[in-house]
């Protein structure tokens, strides 16, 4: 459940004066999501997303989603749009928080993602990288993979024994296996660096939405593609590989996109980093986040399974 900071119906009925998009009919918190509170807030004209930044979001960074979002809704690219108040402001005060009014976009995320949706998917991201090409602003990755070793060093080393006997060492081993290979020569581009299935809204097999852009930095774009294959091949515990959907996400990204000689045969090191990534970011989670709280933690192990299937013979034959 991701709602950490609730919104009264007077409170939310006194941010919708500010707009004119009709008056309050219902609202809802959203149980999906781990990063921020999110509420499905419906009018008397139309449904929108009332999402409230929690601390994991810099409010210096929201300027920077805001164009970045504009700048592929100019594109044709299917992501929602901020709504502006009557004053042409998009981002409010609300309950102590900073917040947004968010376009609602219609579909539904998959949890078992097929080769027509995975294609679909490639073909979504190709796109968006194309037309990122064009935005120009800089952000680096504050989870980059620089700060992976002193991600690493902020998890408490006996918790980390602990979640799984011999995990550090296979972490220290795979953070200088990173630092040893880490391409530094591939094209970088504005990137979502989380576009997991649940950030996928579809309509049908039709990509309607590409959604939660909080991670987005610039990154190298065969990065993003890595992770997307990351997220999208693997069944959710990471124990085993679909081996053809993760193919077709490639394909439909190539068809859209471009993919150099140098980014595929970069994939296989790019793939072991992005697993590494979100192993480090839910190990993290696990320790820290308190045994109360009114979210449900994700599975490290499922991103070490990943790593590990990267890392060996078999992980090597998904890119060629
Ligand atoms: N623009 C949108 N249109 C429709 N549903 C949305 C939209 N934004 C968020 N949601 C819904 O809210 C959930 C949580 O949003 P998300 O941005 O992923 O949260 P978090 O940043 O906390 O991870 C999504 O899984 C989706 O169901
Ligand atoms: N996708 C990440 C966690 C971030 O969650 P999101 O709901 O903001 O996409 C993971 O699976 O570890």
């Amino acid at each position: 459940m991701a709602v950490y900071t609730q919104v009264s119906a007077e409170k939310a009925q006194a941010l919708l004066r500010l707009y004119d998009v009709g008056s309050l009919v219902s609202l809802k918190g959203i149980a999906e999501g781990v990063e921020n509170s999110n509420f499905l807030l419906e009018t008397t004209q139309a449904r929108f997303i009332l999402t409230l930044y929690e601390n994991r979001v810099d409010p210096d960074d929201l300027p920077y989603f805001h164009r970045l979002l504009a700048h592929l809704h100019e594109a044709r690219c299917p992501v929602p749009r901020f709504i502006e108040d009557r004053k042409g402001q998009w981002l409010q005060d609300v309950a102590g928080r900073k917040a947004c009014l968010i376009e609602f976009l219609p579909g539904i995320s998959v949890s078992e993602p097929t080769e027509a949706r995975a294609a679909a998917v490639g073909m979504a991201l190709g796109q968006m990288h194309n037309a990122l090409k064009s935005f120009t602003e800089i952000k680096p990755n504050p989870l980059g993979q620089a700060s992976w070793r002193s991600l690493f060093g902020k998890c408490d080393a006996v918790a980390t024994e602990q979640f799984q006997p011999g995990l550090s060492s296979r972490i220290e081993r795979e953070l200088d296996w990173l630092d040893a290979n880490w391409p530094t020569d591939l094209p970088a581009v504005a990137s979502h660096t989380d576009l997991f299935p649940d950030n996928v809204l579809f309509n049908g097999d039709r990509v309607g939405g590409l959604i939660d852009f909080y991670f987005a930095c610039t990154e190298l774009r065969a990065y993003d593609l890595a992770v997307t294959h990351a997220a999208w091949s693997f069944s959710n515990d990471g124990g085993s590989c679909n081996t053809e959907v993760g193919k077709a996400l490639l394909d439909g990204y190539a068809s859209c996109g471009e993919l150099l000689a140098e980014e595929r045969h970069a994939l296989p090191v790019l793939a072991r980093g992005a697993s590494l990534r979100f192993l480090l970011t839910r190990l993290y989670d696990w320790i820290n986040t308190p045994a109360d709280a009114m979210v449900t933690r994700k599975d490290p192990l499922a991103f070490l399974k990943r790593l590990e299937y990267y890392s060996g013979v078999e992980g090597l034959g998904l890119f060629l």
